[in-house]
């Protein structure tokens, strides 16, 4: 079997396991074929006089889904950079899998960022020139397969960020990184990406680090949260809501007003609030 028939059986895969997973399915974790772990310890990230990243630990099981949430500037861009390896840090490790070379780690932009002289189809086989087929099935899975000979100028901005989400996938990433890749979408295409990426990691089960400025997103989609305030993780959430989760419900609602309350009082502010409740 040559690479783009293996290739293209995954593109299969994920796309009939998409379709035939039961409720039961999708509340089981997922299979951990794809994933690999990640462990940060002791990160610190400068950018001259400035201290971005303090001290940041943070581990992730093969599979997990963690979302990163917190105030604009507070250092979530800098540390999926860093992750990706596009930042140099000066302090601590940054450890993908089992440290084996070759942990295939992807990451994602508010943008598209597409070739505009490319067709869609030759956008997600970027890299990867030999693996037509297995594009176009992946360009399948996240439901552009008829626009495969289109402009990326012809398509919307959800259906770019579909084009950028399927050239990640082509590479069969065991860990994703996605830097608000939503962010410039409307309320509704937002939603329906949102199942998208969610049903893409059920069936794959690769490792994903999500940032975003939405509360609901994070909420949704991933396992835990992690607040980051002033470059410091000050709170690191378990999303215990069986899926797909209903954001209407009284368990989403109560989480989502706590991590709301969390982000608008820093952390002194809350622990000033602990004490003074205490007394
Ligand atoms: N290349 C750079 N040079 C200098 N400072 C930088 C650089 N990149 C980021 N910073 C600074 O690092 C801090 C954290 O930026 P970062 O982009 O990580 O924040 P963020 O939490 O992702 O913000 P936002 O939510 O607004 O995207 C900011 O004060 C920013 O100005």
């Amino acid at each position: 079997m040559n690479i783009s028939t293996t290739l293209f059986d995954v593109g299969g895969l994920a796309r009939e396991n998409l379709s035939s997973l039961s409720a039961a399915d999708v509340n089981r974790p997922p299979a951990r074929r794809q994933g690999v772990s990640l462990s940060l310890e002791g990160l610190s990230k400068s950018f001259g006089e400035r201290a971005v990243l303090h001290d940041i630990e943070l581990q992730l099981q093969p599979g997990e889904f963690v979302a990163v949430v917190g105030r604009s500037g507070c250092g979530k861009s800098t540390l999926l950079r860093a992750i990706a390896g596009l930042e140099t840090v000066e302090q601590g490790t940054i450890a993908v899998g089992k440290g084996a070379i070759g942990s295939s780690i992807r990451i994602m932009f508010q943008e598209a960022r597409l070739l505009p002289w490319k067709t869609v189809l030759e956008n997600v086989a970027l890299g990867l020139p030999r693996s037509l087929n297995a594009a176009a099935a992946t360009l399948n899975t996240v439901g552009l397969g008829e626009r495969a000979n289109d402009w990326p100028a012809e398509l919307s901005g959800g259906q770019r960020q579909r084009v950028a989400l399927a050239r990640a996938l082509l590479h069969e990433p065991q860990l994703l990184l996605l830097d608000e890749p939503l962010g410039a979408l409307d309320a509704l295409t937002r939603i329906e990406m949102q199942q998208l990426i969610e049903s893409l990691w059920l069936a794959r089960g690769f490792t994903a680090v999500l940032v975003t400025h939405d509360v609901q997103e994070a909420l949704a989609l991933a396992d835990r949260v992690v607040l980051i305030e002033e470059g410091r993780i000050t709170l690191d959430l378990k999303v215990d809501l069986s899926r797909p989760r209903a954001r209407g419900n009284a368990a989403f609602a109560a989480l989502e007003q706590q991590l709301l309350e969390s982000i608008l009082h820093p952390a002194p502010a809350r622990q000033a609030g602990k004490i003074a409740a205490a007394a």
